[in-house]
């Protein structure tokens, strides 16, 4: 489309989108477009049509016929038709065709929907900033967690409430893992082939597993959350890959689930954004959203809590969101990307880990000698840590690869609300004194 004063096209006319990326979410995308169209004509007054796609192969099998779209090789070629309306990107990664393609679509007056949450974490901001500045949108509801619309509530629903705190389970894929470690027993390798197979992981599901996912939605949530910049290299990040089932089963034992969570909140030093494996109370809500399920609470000024809860990934749930993008794009839509304009963003202020306080659950592995365990109650008291409990798990030796099973025996510690410094300062000491062997893990404990 030559000119772009309407931003989304002629009214009358189809709305044509052009897509680069045919895989879980792009193929999902075209099937619902298709299987839908109808339905989305009755609701738009148009229709919404696929005019041009782009992909590494034009031959492999999606289960959905791209034969009648226009096929480039070069996403950016793609970005600059004049063939298309508004240009879709489900490629993924943070730079490369991802980023050039974007960024020539909006340079040119087109207007752009992304599920690309590592895009944005990493250039959210200055994309913001480019499509204010061509008077086109950036739709990116689709980013984090997936088919619940949080974005459009941030962006939209919340009215002048003002968010104190956001947190929530923001990757399908680890959460899927943790609940079937929990409910079946079973391996993680073997649940992350399944949440691959399933088409909810990443390309490199280190994303996934390390938390750097979670990061991502995480620090997108917080710049529309605060009103200030996207600033993903400033959230805390620990995955779930030293989480073993001895963790899950003496958390469970003592009445908590383990949830990797995303959290980030308003402090007098500045924004505290973390990632983290968590316990959390199973009589809390969030302690309820299982299997690739994502859940986000919003806690504002004059809601109490909102809590939204969906599938968090999936090709459908997700093109779902996708969808809802291309829909309020050809109404007409016009908010800032990021809420309010990027002009007005505050760079965000990292506020430091050290001064966050706490319950903990640690699991060491103890040396089988004698002093031992008054050892390490003594450095805690050292450290002026009070503990909940001191629970032997003799039944869960050989916690953790790596780790002697003779000669050792499983010491799970739960503190009272603590300093992390003063978790991790008594650690080192135990460490030194020689009577444990292997990482001791630690996870933060927080009541909802
Ligand atoms: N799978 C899911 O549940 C969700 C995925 N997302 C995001 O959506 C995006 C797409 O994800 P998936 O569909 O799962 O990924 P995928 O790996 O299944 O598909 C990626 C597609 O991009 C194409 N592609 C890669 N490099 C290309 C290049 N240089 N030129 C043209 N095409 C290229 C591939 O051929 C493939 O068709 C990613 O940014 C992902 O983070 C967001 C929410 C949920
Ligand atoms: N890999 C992601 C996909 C959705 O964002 C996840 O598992 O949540
Ligand atoms: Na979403």
């Amino acid at each position: 489309m030559a000119s772009h004063e309407s931003g989304n096209g002629d009214d009358r006319r189809p709305l044509r989108v052009g897509i680069s990326g045919l895989g879980t979410v792009g193929a999902a995308l075209i099937r619902i477009l298709t299987e839908d169209g109808e339905a989305i004509a009755r609701k738009l007054g148009r229709r919404v049509v696929v005019t041009a796609v782009s992909a590494r192969s034009r031959s492999r099998d999606r289960g959905v016929d791209i034969s009648g779209f226009t096929w480039f090789d070069d996403p950016v070629a793609l970005a600059k038709s004049e063939d298309i309306d508004l240009y879709v990107e489900l490629i993924g990664g943070e730079d490369g065709p991802a980023l050039a393609s974007v960024t020539a679509a909006l340079e040119r007056g087109t207007s752009v929907v992304t599920a690309n949450k590592a895009l944005l974490a990493r250039h959210g901001t200055a994309l913001a900033g480019l499509a204010e500045k061509c008077h086109v949108q950036l739709g990116f509801e689709a980013a984090v967690a997936g088919g619940i619309p949080v974005i459009k509530t941030l962006r939209e629903g919340l009215g002048s409430a003002a968010i104190t705190r956001v947190y929530g389970i923001m990757n399908g894929t680890c959460n899927y893992i943790l609940t079937r470690m929990g409910n079946e027993g079973i391996g993680f390798e073997e649940c992350l082939r399944d949440a691959q197979d399933l088409g909810y992981a990443e390309s490199d599901p280190t994303f996934d597993i390390e938390g750097f996912d979670t990061a991502h939605k995480l620090a997108i949530l917080a710049s529309l959350c605060f009103e200030t910049e996207i600033a993903a290299d400033q959230v805390m990040v620990e995955g779930i890959s030293r989480i073993t089932q001895a963790d899950i089963k003496v958390a469970a034992d003592l009445g908590y689930k383990i949830k990797l969570l995303g959290m980030a909140r308003k402090v007098e030093d500045g924004i505290e954004q973390r990632v983290h494996p968590t316990l959390v109370r199973k009589s809390s809500a969030i302690a309820g959203v299982d299997g690739v399920l994502n859940a986000v609470a919003l806690e504002t000024n004059h809601v109490q809590e909102l809590l939204l809860a969906g599938p968090g990934a999936g090709g459908e749930a997700t093109a779902a969101s996708v969808l809802s993008d291309i829909l309020d794009f050809a109404r007409g839509g016009h908010v800032p990307p990021l809420g309010v304009p990027v002009a007005e963003l505050d760079p965000c202020q990292r506020a430091p880990m050290r001064i966050h306080e706490g319950g903990y659950y640690i699991r060491l592995n103890a040396k089988d000698v004698p002093g031992a365990l008054a050892a390490i109650a003594t450095r805690m008291g050292e450290g002026n840590i009070s503990l909940e409990s001191v629970i032997q798990r003799p039944d869960l030796r050989a916690s953790e690869p790596g780790v002697p099973e003779e000669n050792s025996r499983t010491v799970v510690l739960i503190t009272h609300e603590t300093l992390e410094s003063a978790v991790r300062d008594a650690l080192e000491r135990i460490a030194r004194d020689g009577f444990i062997v292997g990482q001791p893990q630690l996870i933060r404990i927080e009541e909802f």
